[in-house]
């Protein structure tokens, strides 16, 4: 049976504050309102975590201003948590918005991948959702998927849809992403991510046109590379069939499958059995996998890989 993969992930916030304001965010804590998460609060969630079925620690953050006298001590606890996860069994993979080259460097020592969406190309969205959001500019982001090419980075990039781009704006923004994949081969897979409003944004967009994900689908299959995963996320996709379609279309991955999904609280996912058994029945086999893609693990430094290697691989 062909394979559609999932990654069977658990996800630690550092902290929800973040000095961005997108408009259709459910996650975000105005600077200074949450508490960061302490090691020793990650080391009881971790050691919890320790019978269960998951492997990947996805460690997702708001974002301290680059020049916030705070951003040190805001890299080190993510630096801190990465290596703890590491140490307790897990391979972590993180996104925490755009960083400066040292910092990438920094973080990848304790990544396995890592992670940040280009969203989109389209400037109008500066004077949209991304009005008060600096670490949207599409210059920063394709600026990060190039570093982390030259950092050798299993990484993970992809498109928020249906967030006011427009449709010409798919074609180019995968082909920016084909054309840095081209330059460096470092990315592993791709999101194509429907805008899903939640209840704790300002924007209440409508949310993605969901009956519209099979072209762009089929459009990021023809531009990008072959070996260039397609991952969807089944939560927000609100019917079986439709999912089905996807998965025909080309997308091959259906992402972190996770307790709860910190970007879309609203969007529970199905319990993994009725998905095993719903791919199953139209024919499609569901398998975990690792953050590291098999074919990116010799990028990783010996101690990483290391770490895949005897890391609770739950899987392989
Ligand atoms: O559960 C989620 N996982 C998200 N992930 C995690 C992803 O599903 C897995 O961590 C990767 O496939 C690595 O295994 C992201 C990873 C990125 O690098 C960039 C963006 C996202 C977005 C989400 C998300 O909205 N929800
Ligand atoms: C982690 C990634 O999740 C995406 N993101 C942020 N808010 C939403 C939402 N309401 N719906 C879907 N995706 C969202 C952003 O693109 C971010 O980079
Ligand atoms: N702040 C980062 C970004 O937007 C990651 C988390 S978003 C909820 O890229
Ligand atoms: S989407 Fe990310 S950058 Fe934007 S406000 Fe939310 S946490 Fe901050």
């Amino acid at each position: 049976m062909p394979i559609i993969t999932y990654s069977p992930a658990y996800t630690i916030v550092p902290t929800y504050e973040c000095f961005n304001r997108c408009s259709y965010c459910n996650f975000r804590v105005d600077p200074g309102a949450d508490k960061w998460m302490t090691l020793d609060r990650a080391t009881q969630i971790l050691a919890d975590l320790q019978d269960k079925d998951v492997c990947e620690i996805l460690i997702l953050s708001g974002e301290v201003h680059p020049r916030s006298s705070r951003r040190q001590a805001w890299i080190e606890r993510i630096y801190d948590l990465g290596n703890l996860a590491l140490e307790m069994g897990f391979l972590p993979h993180t996104n925490a918005g755009p960083l400066s080259f040292r910092e990438m460097e920094k973080l990848a020592q304790v990544n396995v991948s890592m992670g940040l969406m280009l969203e989109a190309l389209d400037p109008a969205l500066l004077a949209g959702v991304h009005r008060h959001a600096p670490s949207k500019l599409p210059q920063i982001r394709l600026e990060q998927l190039d570093w982390a090419g030259k950092l050798q980075i299993p990484f993970t990039t992809g498109l928020l849809l249906g967030i006011g781009e427009s449709a010409i704006d798919w074609e180019s923004s995968l082909q920016a992403i084909a054309d840095i994949h081209d330059r460096w081969g470092h990315i592993q897979e791709v999101i194509l991510q429907p805008y899903s409003p939640g209840s704790q944004e300002s924007f209440s967009g409508m949310g993605f046109d969901i009956q519209k994900l099979p072209v762009v689908i089929s459009l990021a299959r023809q531009i990008l590379p072959t070996n260039v995963a397609i991952q969807i996320p089944p939560n927000l996709i609100p019917n079986p069939d439709l999912l089905l379609t996807c998965l025909n279309a080309g997308a091959r991955d259906l992402g972190g499958i996770v307790p709860k999904d910190e970007v879309n609280p609203d969007y529970h996912h199905l319990q993994l059995s009725e998905l095993t058994s719903l791919l199953a029945n139209a024919g499609w086999e569901l398998r975990p996998r690792l953050p590291v893609y098999p074919d990116r693990v010799h990028d990783l430094s010996d101690r990483l890989q290391a770490y895949v290697r005897t890391s609770k691989a739950c899987l392989v």
